[in-house]
């Protein structure tokens, strides 16, 4: 059976590889992705891509006043993320609030991750580059990137909350509203060609990533 167009392969030899690396909110994938990194690869993070765009001046904070209005901003001109997380993930979002916010974020995170890959592929052209998604299984027919492998970062829902409640200040209640507006893990691991258990202790979790890291060096 022919593979579907995103987990299509370039040509090896000509392309470095190009990796997704993706994963449910906190389940460990910037830790993979620092790994990743250690090791050589070239890391496109899209969560801080997320936040250049709403910077002051950023392109994206204009359309942003536009559609949520001014109470998005704080008082020194940013982004009052937590006001707008509850507006997008809240349980009185209004319907189609996410998918707002992701249609003015988004293409101007993918120009960006865009311009990123081709200033690093004109000094290493064999470069294994990583772009990190976390919505990648919600993106994927929509994102102008065709990957050669997909790696999703996976640990237990309940994981995940804890993590959240512990490590970043969340209630139970936003951490459950953040999972609930994401891919489930089932859809997540149908684009993905290997999983990465992140409820494994550490040490075995890396040599997982080395093994991967390898593999695709090989073929970069
Ligand atoms: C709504 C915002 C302001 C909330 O900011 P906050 O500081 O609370 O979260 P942060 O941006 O650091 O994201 C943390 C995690 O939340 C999850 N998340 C972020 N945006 C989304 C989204 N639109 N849908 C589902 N999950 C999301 C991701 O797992 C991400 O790793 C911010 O997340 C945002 O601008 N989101 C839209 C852009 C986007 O899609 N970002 C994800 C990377 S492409
Ligand atoms: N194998 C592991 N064993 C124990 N803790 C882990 C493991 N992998 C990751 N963690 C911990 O889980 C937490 C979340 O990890 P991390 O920040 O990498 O998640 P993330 O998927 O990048 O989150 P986000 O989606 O918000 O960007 C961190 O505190 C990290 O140290």
């Amino acid at each position: 059976m022919p593979l579907p167009e995103y987990r299509r392969r370039y040509d090896t030899g000509v392309h470095g590889m190009r990796i997704g690396l993706t994963g449910g909110i906190a389940a460990g994938k910037s830790t993979v992705a620092a790994r990743l990194a250690g090791l050589g690869a070239f890391l496109i993070d899209y969560d801080a891509l997320a936040h250049a765009v709403v910077e002051p001046g950023g392109a994206a904070l204009p359309e942003i006043v536009g559609a949520f209005g001014a109470d998005a901003l704080n008082a020194d001109g940013t982004l009052n993320r937590a006001w707008m997380a509850e507006h997008v993930f809240g349980p009185s979002a209004a319907p189609g609030a996410r998918e707002h916010l992701d249609g003015i974020e988004h293409p101007l995170i993918y120009r960006e991750a865009e311009r990123l890959e081709q200033q690093e592929r004109a000094s290493r052209p064999h470069a294994v580059i990583v772009h990190d998604i976390p919505l990648l299984a919600e993106v994927i027919d929509s994102i102008p990137f065709r990957f050669d492998r997909i790696v999703t970062v996976e640990a237990p829902e309940e994981t995940r909350i804890e993590r959240m409640i512990e490590t970043r200040g969340m209630t139970r209640r936003q951490a459950c509203d953040r999972i609930r507006h994401q891919s489930s893990e089932a859809q997540r691991r149908a684009i993905a060609n290997d999983v990465i258990d992140s409820d494994q202790p550490l040490e075995q979790m890396f040599e997982q990533v080395d093994r991967l890291y390898s593999q695709w060096n090989e073929k970069a």
